[in-house]
């Protein structure tokens, strides 16, 4: 039997969570672009996990349990406190101390439907208050509780920086979150996938996923095209750079995809926002510098931008710590995550595909003794 690399092409399940058809994206067959220009990221979680848009009231209770369960235990502060934060990745940090809340969660290992969406609820609320607390501590600040009256996009910032954002921040964020909520069977959401459906716990998928999004070749690429646009350092230099790199044989972070041929959706999305951040904040270097990397990768290797390209220079704008890109990922995809586990055990079997040996064969035993 053959083995296919990378299980390109190979469908693993069925979801109705989101789908990738001829290019187009679609949450619960809500078409992105509908999504991204008109609703909150709070709507959008609730479409993921019920398989349909709130209503006004249901809106309003949704996000108020978000907001309710924000706030963490006091160990996992204290835990954040008690090691050397200018050495660790905070994408690190967020996996330990995920992996530590369900230490503090009675219902951790409660399999029952709705102590899982319980679950969700606490997690999808808690990973950006670790991730703000985080930034926070390494600063030497106090970590900032949420506010009652605040959207989840906008408590992100506040906790972030303990001030409310101006409406142009938190629309940006809130987009962002939008835009990377769910993406099909990508790396980290097929890492979950396989995680629970050993009837493993929630908290021990999302932990596994965590560690697959860090990877550079997922969403640690969006720190990495800031390091490169950083390395850049100027639109004249963008292309020499870029030949160079490829001439090494380096691959250019936030560019090619798995499965988009022609380009990804979002990413036009958040290329008007980089445009617009990057001029409102005197960065436009980073947008010009980014349009040009663009074409010349499209031009020369035929691969497109993918969510990861233009994310950098939006969230750069915004003032946000680049080792924070990635972690943002994670506030936002954690409810995608979610809604593939919630969907996996309503129809659970073990994920368990085979390997095609390639290795020795026959191979006669030797004593230790005579190695
Ligand atoms: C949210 C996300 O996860 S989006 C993806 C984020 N990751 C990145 O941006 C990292 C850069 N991109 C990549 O590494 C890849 O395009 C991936 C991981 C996204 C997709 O990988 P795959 O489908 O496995 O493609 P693979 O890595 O096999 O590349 C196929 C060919 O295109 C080339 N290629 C693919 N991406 C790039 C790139 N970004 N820069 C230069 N060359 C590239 C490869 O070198 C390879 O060339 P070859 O056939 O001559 O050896
Ligand atoms: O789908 C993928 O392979 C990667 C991706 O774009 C995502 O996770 O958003």
């Amino acid at each position: 039997m053959a083995s296919t690399k990378g299980l390109e092409g190979i469908t693993a399940t069925e979801s109705t969570i989101s789908s990738i058809i001829d290019d187009k994206l679609t949450y619960v067959g809500y078409d992105i672009d509908d999504l991204a220009n008109h609703s909150s990221f709070e709507e959008v979680v609730y479409l993921l996990w019920n398989q349909k848009l709130p209503n006004q009231n249901e809106l309003k209770n949704f996000t108020s349990e978000l907001t309710e369960s924000m706030k963490l235990p006091k160990e996992i502060i204290d835990h954040l406190k008690s090691y050397d934060l200018s050495t660790v990745h905070p994408m690190a940090a967020l996996r330990t101390a995920v992996s530590m809340l369900a230490l503090f969660d009675s219902e951790a290992d409660e399999m029952e439907e709705e102590a899982n969406k319980r679950k969700a609820i606490r997690l999808q609320a808690k990973i950006p208050t670790i991730v703000t607390a985080f930034s926070r501590i390494r600063k030497g600040l106090e970590p900032v509780s949420p506010k009652k009256n605040l959207s989840f996009a906008a408590n992100f910032l506040y906790m972030l920086n303990d001030k409310e954002p101006e409406d142009v921040e938190e629309e940006a964020i809130n987009k962002a979150l939008v835009l990377h909520a769910d993406h099909e069977l990508n790396a980290s959401t097929f890492t979950a996938r396989v995680c629970v459906a050993t009837l493993s716990d929630v908290y021990s998928g999302v932990t596994a996923a965590i560690g697959a999004l860090k990877g550079p070749l997922h969403g640690g690429a969006n720190e990495r095209v800031m390091a490169l646009l950083t390395e850049v350092g100027s639109v004249e230099n963008a292309i020499p750079a870029i030949e160079k790199k490829l001439e090494n044989k380096e691959k250019i972070m936030g560019m090619g995809h798995r499965v988009y041929q022609s380009g990804d959706p979002r990413a036009k999305h958040l290329k008007e926002m980089s445009r617009e951040l990057t001029e409102l904040t005197g960065h436009s270097k980073y947008y010009e510098m980014s349009i040009k990397i663009e074409d010349y990768i499209k031009e020369n290797k035929g691969l497109p931008a993918n969510v990861d390209f233009y994310s950098a220079s939006v969230y750069h704008s915004l003032g946000i710590d680049h080792d924070l890109f990635t972690p943002i990922f994670a506030v936002s995809r954690v409810s995608g995550w979610l809604a593939h586990i919630l969907e996996q055990y309503a129809d659970n079997r073990l994920i368990r595909p085979r390997a095609e040996y390639v290795g020795p064969k026959g191979q006669t035993y030797t004593a230790i003794e005579n190695r």
